[in-house]
């Protein structure tokens, strides 16, 4: 297939448009690069050292002889991506260009609006394009478990929709809806505002939508990065884009307390990068039917509570844990059941969290601790303007200030 992976320059999108060359299909990686630039504005960088986007290009070609597309674009330009989309006419397109990290769209108010302006007007300006091109695309969205809210009211959280009854005058009646969506920052909220741009699309012009519904992806060599050192995945250690598995591995490798926030009693869903790859490739092979309902996955494998995360990490590397106070606004302690049987059927056997795969990780924080800059390290990001009061040093007895 031709497939287009918008955001193919990413810490999912990049082994993603790897795993599906390596599958034979014709690649174009669509970006604008956002994420490089938001590391200049931050003043942080990848833990492992990345080349531009054209160079691993050229190394991806120079290993397997397949060709990496690279186009350099912005969704937000609506008669360039309109245009682009006519000229290449993709029969799958995978979308990860939004801006992915809940502490970011949390940072300022100025933060807030880039996070809502880009990932709302990406996904629509993509929908509207795709209807207006009448190209046959079946689109595959990479969402979130955080539209759930991570609360199973007393059941599994289902893939995507919930049965309810309603009462009528004519009696029970039954309907199934979207499940309630619960957000727990701007950035969660624009992944809800998509799931309704989805569903009007899908009933209103017959596109053919799967969006999935991914945890906290962990690890980071996938079989196609590993090929070669250019290859290497980007790694994201700070307090802003780093997801909590991987930065409690590189505190450790970097002998820094572990970071958990408040009691850590927080459960939430994962996933290793490697299984993400696989289960977007079996989502493209199970695309629905013009005029079907969205197709929901939730794309995780097993679910912890940050603090047992915390201890087993302690337990293998010998690192200390520190219980700080939680810049977030989320519940102390929840409990997270959720089902995941359509990934399952499709024949995805999950790779659950290892000691070997864990230990990869602090390898690779070890060999590159030298361009890890410790004051990145702690979340600086708070969620209202009275919890920023409240968190005020990190575990190295350092004042925390916020970034505007
Ligand atoms: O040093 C840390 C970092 C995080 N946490 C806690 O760990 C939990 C998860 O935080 P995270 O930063 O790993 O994950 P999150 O902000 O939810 O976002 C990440 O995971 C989401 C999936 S999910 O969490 O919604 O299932 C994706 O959508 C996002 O793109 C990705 O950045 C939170 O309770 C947070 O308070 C800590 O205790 N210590």
């Amino acid at each position: 297939m031709r497939i287009a992976v918008l955001g193919g320059d990413g810490f999912v999108g990049w082994p993603t448009a790897l795993h599906l060359s390596d599958l034979g299909h014709e690649i174009h990686i669509v970006d604008n690069l956002s994420r490089r630039w938001i590391d200049t504005e931050l003043g942080v960088q990848s833990l492992t050292p990345m080349d531009s986007i054209q160079e691993r290009c050229r190394i991806w070609h120079q290993e397997t002889g397949q060709r990496l597309h690279f186009h350099l674009l912005d969704l937000r330009e609506y008669d360039r991506i309109r245009a682009w989309l006519a000229e290449y006419r993709p029969e799958a397109i995978i979308h990860f260009a939004e801006q992915r990290a809940a502490p970011y769209s949390m940072k300022s108010d100025r933060h807030k609006v880039y996070t809502v302006n880009n990932n709302v007007n990406a996904t629509h300006n993509l929908l509207a394009a795709m209807v207006e091109t009448g190209i046959d695309a079946h689109l595959v969205h990479l969402g979130t478990m955080g539209v759930y809210g991570y609360s199973t009211v007393g059941a599994p959280i289902p893939e995507g929709y919930l049965d309810v009854s309603v009462e009528t005058p004519a009696g029970p009646k039954e309907l199934e809806i979207l499940y309630p969506t619960r957000p727990g920052s701007v950035y969660h909220m624009t992944k809800s505002l998509d799931q309704i741009l989805f569903q009007y699309y899908a009933q209103n012009d017959g596109l053919r939508i799967t969006d999935l519904h991914q945890g906290i992806v962990w690890g980071t060599h996938t079989n196609q990065t590993r090929r070669h050192p250019q290859l290497i995945n980007r790694f994201d250690y700070d307090g802003d884009y780093g997801t909590v598995l991987n930065r409690f591995l590189i505190q450790s490798a970097i002998g820094y307390p572990l970071t958990v926030h408040g009691t850590g009693g927080q459960t939430r869903a994962f996933i290793h990068i490697q299984d993400s790859v696989r289960c977007v490739e079996l989502a493209l092979s199970d695309a629905p039917k013009a005029g079907e309902r969205v197709k929901i996955f939730n794309q995780m494998t097993e679910t912890h509570r940050v603090r047992d995360l915390a201890e087993l990490v302690a337990k293998m590397t010998g690192a200390k844990v520190s219980f700080l106070p939680n810049p977030r606004k989320e519940a102390d302690e929840n409990e997270l059941v959720v089902r995941n049987d359509q990934f399952l059927a499709l024949g995805l056997k999950p790779i659950t969290l290892q000691e070997g795969l864990l230990g990869e990780v602090v390898d690779v924080a070890k060999k590159f601790a030298h361009r890890i800059d410790r004051s990145r390290v702690p979340c600086v990001s708070a969620w209202t303007k009275d919890i920023a009061q409240r968190v005020e040093h990190d575990p190295e007895g350092r004042r925390l200030r916020s970034v505007s």
